[in-house]
């Protein structure tokens, strides 16, 4: 590893000799540099690893037949026909990546008020559910709930007079999880932070015998500028009216965000989330610190987007910027990441090995 990139770095640690001999050592008993003198010292003290069973793949999925369209601000990522995401789906099983998440881009024509589209059995999500289960089984499928890739106004609930309608919402994010549930999807992960839909879509799944489904939820989501290009992504970036504060959470609070947690897991959430995750460290390590729960993080697509962006014009090594920000994700506690830099990193991750 080390001899990569010229001269073993370690050598310039080896014995010393004539500048060394020149001056005298320092008094210290304690030398932390000792520990990284050298790659196998470094390997063995190392505290935190990523492997490719912490990746989970975000992909967008789009109406169509054999297309990979770029989405412009995720230089690197594609909207993929069903049949594209099958392919990616193989890709994820054959790196090793545990399970993928499913976006969808809806065609205008489809959005409405209500967004009813989130609520067809044969939408896009649920055709891709489908054909990447009948292939690929063991393979986890996550899917998202919330009706912002479904609305004409892009929010992730109802709305009256300007408000989003809480329970309302509820009523119909229960619908789409049933949907979900049925087209085979192993995770059911909501995302649109309302109050109490985590206990009332388990109350549901349970109902209707979908015992084993699980449930991540996006339990402490904050309203933040970093979700930019994944509107792009799924063509709402354009139509969103306003902004979300008044159900995703408020950057400035870490303490709600354990009371949101807490809320979560009594209801019978089997994972939680943090999103988004480079700007909220922080909040990764109290919720694995209070309540030692499966934790995830969600990098999100502004994140991706920075790195990316940085590395296209050669301002950073854009593979060990990628690898420090996963790894950094492991350190403040996160059980697994949602990244769109999945693939790449364990394609890295592999050869590694
Ligand atoms: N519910 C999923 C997202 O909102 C993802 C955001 C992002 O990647 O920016
Ligand atoms: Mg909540």
């Amino acid at each position: 590893m080390a001899i990569k990139f010229g001269r073993p770095i370690e050598m310039r640690d080896a014995p010393r000799r004539q500048a060394a001999l020149a001056s005298t050592p320092l008094d210290l008993a304690i030398r932390p540099r000792r520990n990284r003198k050298a790659e196998w010292a470094r390997r063995l003290v190392r505290e935190n690893v990523l492997t490719t069973d912490d990746l989970i793949w975000p992909m967008f999925v789009v109406d169509g037949h054999n297309t990979r369209t770029p989405v412009t601000s995720m230089p690197g990522v594609d909207r993929l026909t069903v049949d594209q995401a099958v392919r990616d789906a193989e890709r994820a099983a054959k790196l090793s990546i545990p399970c993928i998440a499913l976006f969808p881009y809806t065609e205008p024509s489809l959005r409405d008020e209500i967004g009813s589209e989130a609520l067809n059995p044969n939408n896009l999500v649920c055709q891709s559910v489908r054909a990447i289960k009948k292939e690929f089984p063991d393979l986890g499928v996550l899917c998202d709930v919330a009706l912002d890739p479904f609305t004409s106004h892009g929010h992730d609930g109802l709305i009256e007079d300007g408000r989003i309608l809480n329970d309302e919402t509820v009523a119909v994010l229960v619908k789409q999880a049933l949907v979900q549930a049925e087209a085979g999807c192993d995770v059911i992960a909501p995302s649109d932070m309302m109050d109490g839909r985590v206990g009332a879509i388990r109350e549901a799944l349970d109902e209707a015998g979908f015992l084993d489904v699980q449930i991540m939820s996006y339990a402490a989501k904050y309203a933040s500028a970093f979700y930019g290009p994944f509107r792009d992504a799924i063509g709402s970036a354009k139509t969103l009216t306003g902004d979300k504060r008044t159900y995703q959470m408020d950057s400035a609070n870490s303490d709600e965000a354990l009371r949101e947690v807490e809320l979560d897991i009594a209801e019978g959430a089997d994972m939680v989330m943090v999103k988004p995750g480079m700007p909220y460290l922080d909040v990764v390590r109290r919720v694995k610190d209070t309540f030692a729960m499966p934790t995830f993080v969600y990098q999100v697509s502004g994140e991706y987007a920075m790195i990316a962006a940085a590395a296209n014009n050669g301002w950073i090594d854009g593979d060990r910027a990628m690898m420090e920000s996963l790894l950094g994700f492991k350190r403040a506690g996160a059980d697994g990441i949602l990244t769109y830099f999945a693939p790449k990193a364990a394609e890295k991750l592999k050869a590694e090995r």
